[in-house]
């Protein structure tokens, strides 16, 4: 067992950790999982997990909101899902996995953003990201709003080249700008397509739905390359036929997977920016993507969570759980490359 001290409350075990893999949560049977400051899923931080013994899977946030167009407070998101993801346990069923036991997951914190300086906080972002994936590791990072998917995947193309995208959203988020700015949280994906970061054989929206301001829209985001999945599909075809479609677009391409949590309807996820009814329930989120766990993911994010909106952490429940399934799929992946 580690000699660390437990998740600052006096007298506590520390996490549970084994000589022969990695350090995984705190063991909610010994230590209340409502005791001692929030990591994701109660995991060791970044620095916990040691110098030498590099983590597989970072968990980072980043309180970066100065790209909204409507309701701000999503930089709240990524502690909100920390809280909300004490609850989680370290078998996840639905993979048959034990994602922290296959691979070391670790919170690296916060990604530092200047909130009064959008240009420079996507710059700030990229190079965290470049700093944190050098060491070989995914990331599963925890908004934030949209804008952050940007500098993401920047630094995410450095390593693999340009990414297959799964964008799991009510909007497009091709728009051109806002008010004049180019780097908002409506329009990281026609940015990303300029910079040729992305693979355009292989880019599908998720969950679209709601008003746009003109038939444009569409015809702009479909030159660009997108497939639709809008959440009526989801709805009428079912999650395994969708899911199904989504693999055979992907292939075995590097896959990065941006999660707007209001892809989700109001219902399942009233604590975000930009809500439009007749969104996705947590359940059909839940299932697509574990039906996409064959799907070589290098990354992943999850944005758009603002927590003034939420109630009984409704919103930051089912982003909790959707980094889960995420994380547990990079970690199965890892395991598998790892036994070859
Ligand atoms: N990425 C999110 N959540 N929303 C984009 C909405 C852009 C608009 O105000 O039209
Ligand atoms: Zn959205
Ligand atoms: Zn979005």
């Amino acid at each position: 067992m580690s000699s660390a001290t437990g998740p600052d409350t006096p007298g506590a075990p520390a996490a549970e950790s084994r000589e022969d893999g990695p350090r995984g949560p705190v063991d909610s049977s010994r230590v209340p999982r409502f005791a001692g400051p929030a990591t994701f899923a109660r995991l060791p931080r970044l620095d916990e997990v040691g110098t030498t013994d590099v983590a597989d899977i970072v968990v980072v946030g980043v309180p970066f909101d100065s790209g909204v167009s409507y309701r701000p407070g999503a930089r709240f998101g990524g502690n909100a899902i920390r809280e909300a993801s004490r609850l989680l346990r370290p078998y996840n069923p639905a993979q048959e996995a034990s994602p922290f036991a296959l691979a070391q997951v670790a919170d690296a914190g916060d990604i530092a953003a200047n909130p009064f300086n959008i240009n420079e906080a996507v710059d700030t972002i990229e190079a965290a990201a470049d700093g944190l994936l050098s060491t070989g590791a995914r990331l599963m990072t925890l908004g934030g709003d949209h804008t952050i998917a940007l500098p993401l995947l920047r630094s995410v193309a450095k390593r693999h080249g340009p990414v297959a995208l799964l964008h799991f959203d009510a909007h497009l988020d091709t728009w051109d700008t806002y008010f004049g700015a180019e780097y908002t949280h409506g329009t990281p994906f026609r940015r990303a397509v300029e910079e040729g970061i992305l693979d355009t054989e292989a880019l599908s929206h998720v969950g679209t739905r709601g008003p746009l301001y003109g038939k444009k829209d569409l015809d702009d985001d479909h030159r660009m390359g997108f497939g639709i999945v809008t959440s009526a599909d989801v709805m009428r075809r079912g999650v395994d036929e969708v899911a199904e479609q989504l693999r055979q677009r992907i292939g075995d391409r590097p896959l990065y997977i941006s999660i707007d949590i209001d892809v989700l309807d109001p219902a399942h996820a009233p604590g975000t920016g930009t809500p439009e009814a007749g969104g996705l329930t947590s359940r059909e989120l839940l299932e697509i993507l574990r039906g996409l766990a064959s799907c070589h993911l290098v990354s992943a994010d999850v944005v758009e969570v603002a927590p003034a909106y939420d109630h009984a952490e409704i919103t930051s429940v089912a982003a909790s759980h959707t980094a889960y399934e995420l994380t547990t799929i990079m970690s199965r992946q890892i395991a598998e490359d790892r036994a070859k």
